[in-house]
């Protein structure tokens, strides 16, 4: 079994996502089979001693049957309202099926500011880390009913992703209505199956399409691979599998504790099994090597602020560098000096995010830049010397900069 796969299998808190389409019928509205099975999945999984976190779309979809509407809509007023109708019957879905299992599960709503925030992150980290530590199963979405087009995530695997590392999570489940990745659309017969992403030359051949076949869904394929490298690249490796395969990508590699203890951590659940409490099926020993398709952890865990940085939501703007910047801050880790900028883009303030490009206008880096955009124009270019003397410092502080990975 591949390293990534006895990862996966040994996670001690793991994030799992599931898409829409693995949680709704054909004719809309949410499946209660399809959703009792993942729930199996997730509670043997916490049964065998792991703290789960999932992170769970279909509020759309489930919304869209009890106010009449067919399909899904595409106006973003109308979606926050079948969101906030969904919503609804979704946690409680979740709730009655956790329940078989005597856990408990707290709702988190969140949005983009949440995650990439430093001043909010650090408050959703302690949530999910009281969550835990009480033995709630923490089930998350976007909060859609808030969020506007600007501000939005869009997709929750990208959301997982972050949530993964924002929890120090040491694998990410990604469930979907696809068995695996492939080359190109599964429904194109010419398609091949992925097995293991070792890094990414085993991407070379991939193309990810933006839509799933089930109309429900957001993001397609794309926003999946986006998310497993986001994650494996911050040293977190995915499983990305069939929703129908939950019970074999959720298999632990932990011996499972006695019937009633709970995920470690819990001081709630410990010993209070209820008579009614069903037993989760048993998980069976890790992952089989041909359950979905395995992202092994290429890069390092970032700090939360060196992560914050790399995925902050939305840069204000941009510096343009030549090559020599382009090798001092990516290769040798330097400061961005006034000298190595040729071109200013947008209008940010000093201690506003702003993507660092090469010449080509590839995003290179990312970093906290020290003054406003007007001061720049006049000063790009010149070495120190020929700088007025409070203009001597870094544009951007080596501490406050990330190179960004080649590939997220
Ligand atoms: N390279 C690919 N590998 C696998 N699936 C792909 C690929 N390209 C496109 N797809 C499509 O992406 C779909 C999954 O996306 P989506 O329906 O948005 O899932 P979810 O609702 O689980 O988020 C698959 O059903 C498949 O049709
Ligand atoms: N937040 C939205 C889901 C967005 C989303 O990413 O959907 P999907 O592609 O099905 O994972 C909802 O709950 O409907």
């Amino acid at each position: 079994m591949s390293q990534a796969r006895q990862a996966v299998a040994a996670a001690k808190r793991i994030v799992v996502k599931v898409g829409s389409s693995s949680l709704t019928t054909a004719i809309g509205g949410l499946d209660p089979s399809r959703l009792d099975a993942l729930v199996d999945a997730l509670a043997a999984r916490s049964a065998a001693g792991s703290q789960v976190v999932l992170v769970s779309s279909g509020a759309i979809a489930a919304g869209l049957a009890p106010l009449g509407i067919s399909k899904r809509p595409k106006d973003l007023a109308t979606q926050q309202a079948a969101a906030s109708v969904g919503q609804l019957e979704l946690v409680h879905a979740y709730a009655t099926s956790f329940a078989r299992y005597d856990l408990t599960v707290g709702q988190l709503l969140l949005t983009a500011d949440d995650v990439v925030r430093r001043s909010h992150y650090r408050n959703a980290q302690r949530t999910f880390s009281r969550l835990l530590a009480l033995g709630v199963v923490p089930v998350v979405n976007e909060n859609d009913t808030v969020a506007t087009d600007e501000i939005r995530f869009g997709d929750n695997d990208r959301l997982a992703a972050l949530v993964a590392h924002l929890i120090g999570a040491d694998a990410l489940v990604l469930l979907s209505d696809v068995d695996a990745l492939y080359t190109g659309d599964p429904r194109r017969s010419d398609a091949r199956r992925i097995t293991e992403v070792a890094d990414e030359s085993d991407l070379a051949d991939v193309t990810a399409g933006t839509t799933g076949a089930s109309g429900v869904g957001t993001g397609g394929m794309a926003s999946k691979l986006a998310a497993a490298r986001l994650a494996s690249s911050a040293g977190i490796p995915v499983l990305l599998a069939s929703a129908a395969d939950a019970a074999s990508a959720l298999a632990s590699s932990a011996i499972a504790p006695s019937p009633s203890a709970t995920a470690s951590g819990s001081v709630l659940a410990s010993g209070s099994a209820s008579a009614s409490a069903s037993t989760p099926p048993p998980v069976s020993a890790g992952a089989p090597a041909s359950v979905g398709t395995a992202f092994a952890a290429t890069g390092s865990r970032l700090s939360a602020r060196r992560f914050w940085l790399a995925h902050a939501a939305d840069s204000t703007g941009r510096l343009t560098l030549d090559d020599g910047a382009v090798a001092a801050v990516v290769t040798r880790r330097r400061s961005l000096l006034a000298a190595g900028i040729a071109g200013v883009d947008g209008d940010f303030d000093a201690g506003d995010v702003v993507d660092l490009t090469d010449l080509a206008g590839k995003v290179v880096a990312r970093g906290v830049v020290a003054f406003d955009a007007v001061e720049l124009p006049a000063m790009i270019g010149r070495s120190s010397q020929h700088l007025a003397p409070e203009q001597r410092r870094e544009v951007v502080h080596a501490d406050d900069l990330v190179p960004l990975p080649p590939r997220s």
